[in-house]
């Protein structure tokens, strides 16, 4: 982390997949730069994509643009998760011309995981640069919160509740998939308040056959039963559900498109369950939609720190959310890394305790009701 003189023409981007929260972070950065210290701000659109582009493509924010998009899905600015400009030297050397042909002295970087590491590198080449945890996937390192994450949840958990009645009415099996890439967070939060009979997660490679056996005697019981997947998930001995992507542009940096796990367990488990089997993969509307009034509060509040940060002078750090304090870390202990669910989480210990199914053969199988269990 580097401290410089207050920045007087800041740029903001949104990078990696888009987010529920991202116009109330680009609002709370453009309002307090505007309010305390009157500097120029500058949206950069499309993410890295647009600082790639000859000319860069970029507006100016001021207090109209930024108005009545608190409430507001999506970005307004446009985001890439597919731009990368480390991937060759050329690209390295674009986008630091754009930054200074544009003017800035300083930038914003909203991103997920893979754009921190991009901020990173370009913090390393001298650029002047805060980041913001974004992500539906809540996988960032150092971070307890990202904006989004609270969002997907609401959503997931709605799915769960829309799928438990159909799930009862046709005594089924229902597999309902949720995003969040290496990261079980979305599935196990939406699962544990979705009611799902069984969680899977990417940290935690299933066994079938204890799978298997907890919807056999949840069918006795109750005739249907609910599962919550992380995309992420495999089972034991198994590979990830990869999709094809399409071509990455030439400068991109690959990075593999998930999906489909649900389709899978279902024709793995069809043979072992006296019902049928069903999967829902829910895919984009997880990142779709308005925010949560928590989201919409946490959004606030990081992108009101990182104009605090700039401020300051306090650049090549990520503003962060640990132990419910605000607070920085720098952008190269988050780079390169992912936050997924820890072995003993306390969440984790909740779900087995009160009888989820996690799909680990000796924890289950220690707790699993006999089959006449009322
Ligand atoms: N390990 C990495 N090293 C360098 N660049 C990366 C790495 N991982 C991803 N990227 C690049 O970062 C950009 C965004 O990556 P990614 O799709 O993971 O989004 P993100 O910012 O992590 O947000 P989210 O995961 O929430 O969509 C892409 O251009 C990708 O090429
Ligand atoms: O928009 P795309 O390229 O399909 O990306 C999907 C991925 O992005 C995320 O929504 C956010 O990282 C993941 O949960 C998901 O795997
Ligand atoms: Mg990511």
């Amino acid at each position: 982390m580097s401290t410089r003189a207050c920045p007087q023409r800041v740029g903001i981007l949104t990078g990696g997949g888009d987010c529920p929260g991202l116009n109330a972070v680009i609002r709370a950065v453009t309002q307090s730069l505007l309010r305390q210290c009157g500097a120029e701000v500058i949206g950069i659109e499309d993410g890295f994509a647009g600082l790639l582009c000859e000319p860069a493509r970029a507006r100016r924010l001021d207090w109209d643009a930024v108005s009545g998009i608190l409430l507001l899905g999506g970005t307004i600015l446009g985001s890439s998760n597919r731009a990368n400009p480390l991937a060759s030297a050329q690209a390295t050397a674009l986008a630091l011309a754009n930054v200074r042909r544009l003017g800035l002295d300083a930038l914003v970087v909203i991103g997920g995981d893979g754009s921190m590491t991009i901020a990173h590198g370009l913090a390393q080449q001298g650029l002047a640069i805060v980041g913001v945890p974004k992500t539906i996937d809540n996988d960032l390192y150092g971070c307890e919160r990202s904006f989004g994450f609270d969002t997907a949840v609401a959503t997931v958990t709605e799915a769960l509740e829309r799928i438990q009645t159909t799930a009862h009415s046709h005594h089924r099996v229902m597999i309902v998939e949720t995003m969040g890439r290496w990261a079980g967070w979305i599935a196990l939060e939406s699962g544990l308040a979705g009611a799902a009979d069984a969680i899977l997660l990417p940290e935690l490679d299933y066994d079938l056959p204890t799978l298997a056996r907890h919807c056999q005697a949840r069918l006795q019981r109750e005739r249907y039963s609910v599962i919550c997947i992380g995309e992420g998930a495999k089972a034991q001995g198994g590979a990830p559900t990869l999709q094809t992507s399409p071509a990455l542009p030439a400068d991109g940096h690959p990075v593999p498109r998930l999906g489909g796990v649900a389709h899978q367990l279902s024709a793995q488990l069809q043979p072992l369950l006296d019902a049928e089997v069903r999967a829902t993969v829910l895919g984009h509307v997880q990142r779709g939609g308005s925010p949560t009034p928590f989201d919409r509060v946490l959004a606030t509040l990081y992108g009101n720190q990182a104009a605090q940060l700039l401020l300051q002078g306090q650049f090549g750090c990520m503003v962060t959310l640990s132990g419910g304090q605000l607070g920085h870390i720098a952008l190269a202990e988050v780079a390169q890394q992912q936050r997924t669910v820890p072995a003993g989480h306390p969440l984790l210990q909740a779900a087995q305790q009160i009888g989820v199914c996690l799909g680990q053969a000796d924890r289950d199988r220690a707790h699993r009701p006999p089959l006449d269990h009322p």
